[in-house]
C-alpha cells in the first residue's frame, strides 16, 4: 500500500517546504508521526494569490469538466481508501474502519457535487415589459477559503471544498494543527487526477490567529467556510464583516436526545449508541444531553447501561473497537471537568468515570450518569467525550421545553411513536437538523447546518452549492 504521508504546503500544485515545522502525533501512543510545514501569515497570502490567478480559468470551464475532474477525484479517494483510513486512524486515533467510513462519506460530497456542478441552473424571469428581457444567472464567487476541524479530518474538507470547486471557485484550506495529514494526503490525490494548479491550496500552521486572518480578511476572497467552535466562529464572522465576505458557519452543538414515554425503548438505546459512541463522542452532532420521560426511566436506563458495558476501546488499529483515545489532554481535562461537576452536584456515575490508563493517557472510559439537571455545566456545554449524561421529564410540554433551553440549535433527536406527537415535536424543537428514531442523521444528500448560535448556512444537499454561488440578475433592454 503507498504512503500518502506528505508534510508541506500546497500551493500553486507544488509541495512548499517551510523551515519551521510543527509536530503531529498519535494520540493513542504519543508517537510522533510527522513533522509539518508551519504555514505563516505570508505563505497564505501566497496561497490566496495563486487561488485567484487559478480562478479565471477554472470558472471558465464547462461545468461537465469540473465534474469529470471532481469525480476522478472521488475514484481517487475510493481507490486509496485504506492508506487514508490509516493515516486518519493514526493521526486522530478513531478506527480504522470509521475511519474508512469517513472516507466513504467525505469522497460521497465530491461526487454529489460533481453532479450538482451540472444541475446548476438560474432563470428566465417572465416578462415585466415588452422592451425588456431578464434572467437571473448563478455563477461562482470567486476565491474562497476554509478553516476545518480535527475530529473529521477528510470529511469537514470535501463537504467544503467540492461544492466550491463544483461551482467554479479555487479554495485555499487550512486544515486543523491536530490532523493536517488527511487534508495533505487528499491535496496530493487531487493533483494526481488533474486538478489544475492553484486550484485547491492547503496550507497547514500552528499559527491560527494570523493564518486565520489571512482568510478572513484578505480582499481577494470572497467567501469564508468555518467549522468549530461557537466562540471561535463569533469572532471569524467579526473579521469577515470587514469586507463583507459571504459566510458559512457550522458551529457548536448541545444536541438534546429524547425518550418520550411511547418509544420503542430498545430501538431508542441503539440509535443514541450510534449517535453518542461515533468518533468517541467529538462529533458535533453527538447527542449531548439525554433527557428520557420520568416513567420509562429505569427501564431506558438498564437497557442503555447493558449495551454500554459492551463498548471495547482501544487503539483505532485494534480489531471491532468501538472507540480509541481523544484527541488530546486538553479534551480529557474537559471531559474530566465536566463529569467532576455532575457527580459533585448530586449525578450519580452508574458506569465508568475515569481514564483507562492501561491503554493510555487519553483513554476514557464508557460513563453513564444519571440524576443530571440542567444547572451541571455537562448539560450547558458540549462534552465532546464518551459521556452519557442522562435527565428526566414529566411531560411532553417540559421535554420540549427543557430540550430548547439552550443557544445552540445544531441536531436534535427525539423516540416517539405516536404520530401526532411526531408532528408536534418535530415542529416544536428549535434544531437545524432532527433525527427521529435516528441516531444517524449525516449524508451528502442532506442539509447539514444549525440554527440559533449554531451557525450560519447548509453543507451538503443541493443547498451546499448555493453557498459558494451568487446570484446576478440580468435585464437585458431595447426590444421593440
Ligand atoms: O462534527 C461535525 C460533522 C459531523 C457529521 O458530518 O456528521
Amino acid at each position: 500500500m503507498r504512503s500518502l504521508t506528505k508534510t508541506n504546503a500546497f500551493i500553486d500544485g507544488h509541495w512548499v517546504p517551510v523551515d519551521e515545522r510543527f509536530e503531529v502525533t498519535n494520540p493513542a501512543t504519543g508517537e510522533v508521526l510527522a513533522e509539518v510545514a508551519d504555514a505563516d501569515a505570508t505563505l497564505a497570502e501566497r496561497a490566496v494569490e495563486a487561488a485567484n490567478r487559478a480562478l479565471p480559468a477554472w470558472r471558465a470551464r464547462p461545468a461537465h469538466e469540473r465534474a469529470d475532474l471532481l469525480l476522478k477525484w472521488y475514484d481517487a479517494m475510493q481507490a486509496n481508501k485504506q492508506a487514508l483510513a490509516e493515516l486518519m486512524c493514526a493521526e486522530q486515533g478513531k478506527p480504522v474502519a470509521e475511519a474508512a467510513a469517513e472516507i466513504d462519506y467525505g469522497a460521497s460530497f465530491v461526487k454529489w457535487f460533481a453532479g450538482e456542478a451540472e444541475r446548476s441552473y438560474g432563470d428566465i424571469v417572465p416578462l415585466q415589459t415588452t422592451d425588456k428581457r431578464v434572467s437571473i444567472v448563478k455563477r461562482g464567487i470567486g476565491v474562497c477559503s476554509a478553516i476545518t476541524p480535527w475530529n473529521f479530518p477528510n470529511a469537514m474538507i470535501t463537504r467544503k471544498v467540492a461544492p466550491a470547486l463544483a461551482a467554479g471557485c479555487t479554495m485555499v484550506v487550512k486544515p486543523p494543527q491536530l490532523t493536517p495529514l488527511s487534508a495533505l494526503a487528499i491535496a496530493q490525490l487531487a493533483s494526481e487526477v488533474g486538478i489544475p494548479d492553484g486550484v485547491l491550496n492547503i496550507v497547514p500552521s500552528s499559527d491560527s490567529k494570523s493564518v486565520g486572518k489571512v482568510l478572513t480578511e484578505h480582499p481577494l476572497i470572497r467567501k469564508f467556510s468555518f467549522t468549530g467552535s461557537t466562540e471561535v466562529g463569533k469572532q471569524l464572522m467579526q473579521q469577515c464583516a470587514s469586507n463583507v465576505k459571504k459566510v458559512s458557519f457550522e458551529l457548536g452543538g448541545n444536541a438534546p436526545f429524547i425518550v418520550f414515554d411511547d418509544a420503542d425503548l430498545d430501538h431508542a438505546v441503539e440509535q443514541l449508541m450510534i449517535c453518542k459512541f461515533r468518533n468517541a463522542g467529538q462529533t458535533c452532532i453527538s447527542a449531548n444531553r439525554i433527557l428520557v420521560q420520568e416513567n420509562v426511566l429505569d427501564s431506558f436506563v438498564n437497557k442503555l447501561k447493558a449495551a454500554m458495558r459492551d463498548l471495547k476501546v482501544a487503539a483505532g488499529t485494534a480489531d471491532e473497537v468501538d472507540y480509541g483515545p481523544l484527541i488530546n489532554t486538553a479534551a480529557i481535562e474537559k471531559v474530566e471537568r465536566l463529569v467532576g461537576d455532575a457527580r459533585e452536584n448530586g449525578a450519580e456515575c452508574l458506569l465508568g468515570g475515569e481514564v483507562l490508563n492501561d491503554l493510555g493517557e487519553l483513554f476514557y472510559a464508557p460513563t453513564l450518569l444519571t440524576d443530571v439537571t440542567s444547572s451541571m455545566a455537562i448539560t450547558q456545554e458540549e462534552i465532546f467525550g464518551p459521556v452519557v449524561a442522562v435527565q428526566s421529564f414529566t411531560d411532553e410540554e417540559e421535554g420540549i421545553r427543557k430540550a430548547n433551553d439552550t443557544p445552540f440549535g445544531l441536531a436534535g433527536y427525539f423516540c416517539a411513536q405516536d404520530y401526532r406527537r411526531i408532528e408536534r415535536v418535530s415542529a416544536a424543537l428549535e434544531c437545524g437538523m432532527l433525527g427521529i428514531n435516528a441516531g444517524a442523521i449525516s449524508h451528502a444528500y442532506n442539509a447539514f447546518g444549525g440554527v440559533k448560535e449554531s451557525g450560519i448556512g447548509r453543507e451538503g444537499s443541493r443547498y451546499g452549492l448555493a453557498e459558494y454561488q451568487e446570484t446576478k440578475t440580468l435585464t437585458l433592454g431595447g426590444f421593440a
